[in-house]
Order: C-alpha cells, then structure tokens, then sequence
C-alpha cells in the first residue's frame, strides 16, 4: 500500500498541530516518525488511520494508493494498530485476543473455525509464543502482552500497521529486544509500518527512514545513516545524540561548528591544531565506549563531551584533573538553518 500525505495541516482550535506536511511512504518500508513531545507525531499517525479527520479549517490530502481517503473513516481504511495502553481484553485468552478481529468479521467474509484456529496457531508461532494460547494477559509479562497486540492487529492482514510507541512501557531490555523482533518480523512481512517513536535510538535502529518532526513541521526525511550524518539542520543534529558547539570568529563573523563526542580526538594540550585545550572532570567508563566530560579552560562553564574507545583510553593514560587539547575528525556548520 502506497500511502502520500500532500499539504495536510491540522488544527485544534487555534493551534496549529500539523504545518503543510508532505509525506511519501513507500510500499513495505517501516517508516519512523520521530520528534520531541508534542511535536505533532500521533496527530499525524492518527490522521493516516482516520482516528483525526481532514475538517473544514483543515486541509491537505490523504491518500491510498491514489485514492483520496481524507474523508473515510477508520474501518474503510485496512489499518492495524497497536499503541503503548493499547489493552488486551482481560476476560479473553491470548487465544481469543487474537483471533477477536477475524470472529467479529461479517459472515459472508468470515473464515471458518478451523481455518481461525489454523491462523491463530501460526500467529502464537511468528510472535513465539506457542504454548501460551490459554493464558489470560494478567499471566503474561509487558512485552508478551505487547506481542500479543501486535498479532491481534496482524491476524485481520491488514494493508499498514500503525504503532504508536509500542514499547514504550517496557524497560530498556525488553524494549531492545522487541525492537530487534519487531524489525526482524517487518522485514518477513513486507508490511508498510508507521512507527511514533520520541526514541532517537529505536527510531535509528529499526526504521528504513525516519521523519524528524518538530513543531508540527517535517524537519528532515531521510535513512538512518542520513539524518544522523547528514542532519539537515541545528535542531536535528540535536535531536538525534549528543553535540557540541563550538564557536570560531572567520572573517569578522562568527561561524557555529557542531561537533558529535565521537568526532573530537583528545591530543596533547601542546599540540598546535587544538581547538579547545580542557580539564578532564569525568570519566565514565561503564558502556561500549568511555564517555568523558571536559571543562574548557578558557571559558570553565563549557562542557565538552567525548566518546573514545576503551582501547584508546588505555593507551591515552587518561586521568580526572588531566588538562588536554581535542582536535575535530569532523566539522559541521548550518547556516541559515541548511547543513552544509
Ligand atoms: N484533540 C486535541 N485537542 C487539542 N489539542 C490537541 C489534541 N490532540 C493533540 N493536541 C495538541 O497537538 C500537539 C501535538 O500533539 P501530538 O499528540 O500529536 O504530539 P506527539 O508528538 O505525539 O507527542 P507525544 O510524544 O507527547 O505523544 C500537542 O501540542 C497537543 O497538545
């Protein structure tokens, strides 16, 4: 299913939640949208379902497979969902939850109990949960139960899924598990996927693209690696990890460089290419890399973030009170709100 959203804006009252959005989804791909609180995502996830209509003061176009659907409401739309509070039905088995949207089918298109049975039994496998078919959610864990959703949106086929933070209320494990899952079974599947995530990191991890949504407005659409390497602008490089700032005078004006703590070396304070000369004041050394946090010396309420690798540290001799120079492995600057 091919979705486009063409010059949608939205308003509550007033307020403008969605700014002339224009949006391609692409047949198949699991798509993120990806913004701070607020910035507009589930109004956007909920006008593609239907949950949100196009109203007079509104405008723009939703369209499925060309067809303008702005107008239709959620059942007309072939839409599965699972959101983070999405609940089971408590008095119904794993079982029962699953196979509810393909019961309350209308007859004439209704499939028959052995054939509900036949799908539930391979629905319990894909989400590996064979064995769990009687138990009630009360007797499962968060993330089982949040499997159990999204075989319950999948059971009716739909023609685009829709999750809105669906692991939101897991802890960092299973969330990371899940998503590795969810990834795995989406690319099995081949079905388109929208995904409302504020998790730079899921959103890095799972999506072919991702939207970077802030205000209401798209800020960047692009893969994993391109919002990430290539931001488009100051407020995406900032939404997406750790940066720092660092200020140069060029030619009487004043040039902004961004620089990731992946990106700084640490160097000899001596060394005559430094761009800062620092105090090391933290050092932590639990995690994949060594996180360290300087103070400038020239200006002692600036901190410096760097990432190096243990190896590196080891080999650095690197200790608290330590006052060292970094050199950039990278520059990147904005000007008038373009990356360049
Ligand atoms: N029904 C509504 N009536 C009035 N304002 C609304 C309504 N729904 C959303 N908003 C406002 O629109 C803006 C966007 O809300 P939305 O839920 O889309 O944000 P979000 O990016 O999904 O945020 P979060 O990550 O916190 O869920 C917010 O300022 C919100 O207060």
């Amino acid at each position: 299913m091919k979705i486009e959203v063409k010059n949608l804006t939205k308003y509550f009252g007033n307020f403008v939640a969605l700014k002339n959005i224009n949006l391609e989804i692409i047949p198949g791909e699991l798509l993120a949208l990806l913004g701070p609180s607020g910035s507009g995502k589930t109004t956007l996830l909920r006008m593609i379902a239907g949950l949100e209509t196009v109203e007079d003061i509104d405008s723009g176009e939703i369209l499925f497979n060309q067809i303008n659907v702005a107008k239709k409401d959620i059942a007309q739309r072939d839409i599965g969902f699972v959101f983070q509070h999405y609940a089971l039905f408590r008095h119904m088995t794993v079982f029962e939850n699953i196979a509810f949207g393909l019961r309350v089918k209308p007859k004439k298109q209704r499939l028959s109990n052995d054939e509900i049975n036949k799908k539930v039994t391979k629905l319990l496998n894909l989400i590996q949960l064979d064995g769990f078919a009687n138990r009630f959610p009360w007797q499962l864990s968060g993330g089982q139960r949040q499997r159990v959703a999204l075989a319950r949106a999948l059971a009716v086929e739909p023609k685009v899924l829709l999750l809105d933070e669906p692991f939101g209320a897991l802890d960092a494990k299973v969330r990371s598990d899940l998503r590795r899952w969810l990834k795995q079974l989406q690319e099995e599947l081949k079905i388109t996927t929208i995904l409302v995530t504020h998790d730079q990191e899921e959103a890095l991890e799972v999506a072919d693209r991702i939207v970077v949504i802030s205000k209401g407005k798209i800020e960047q659409v692009g893969t994993p690696e391109e919002v990430f390497h290539n931001p488009a602008n100051e407020f995406v490089i900032n939404f997406l990890g750790n940066v720092n700032l660092f200020h140069e005078r060029k030619n009487d004006t004043e040039q902004k460089y961004h620089i990731r703590p992946h990106e700084l070396e640490i160097v000899s304070s001596e060394d005559k290419d430094i761009i800062s000369k620092a105090k090391i004041k933290y050092i932590q050394l639990a995690g994949s890399q060594v996180k360290i946090d300087l103070e400038d010396v020239e200006d002692t309420t600036k901190t410096i973030l760097v990432e190096i690798s243990h190896h590196e540290f080891k080999n650095k001799n690197l200790n608290k009170g330590d006052i060292i120079g970094i050199i950039p492995r990278e520059l990147r600057t904005f000007q008038d709100g373009a990356g360049i």
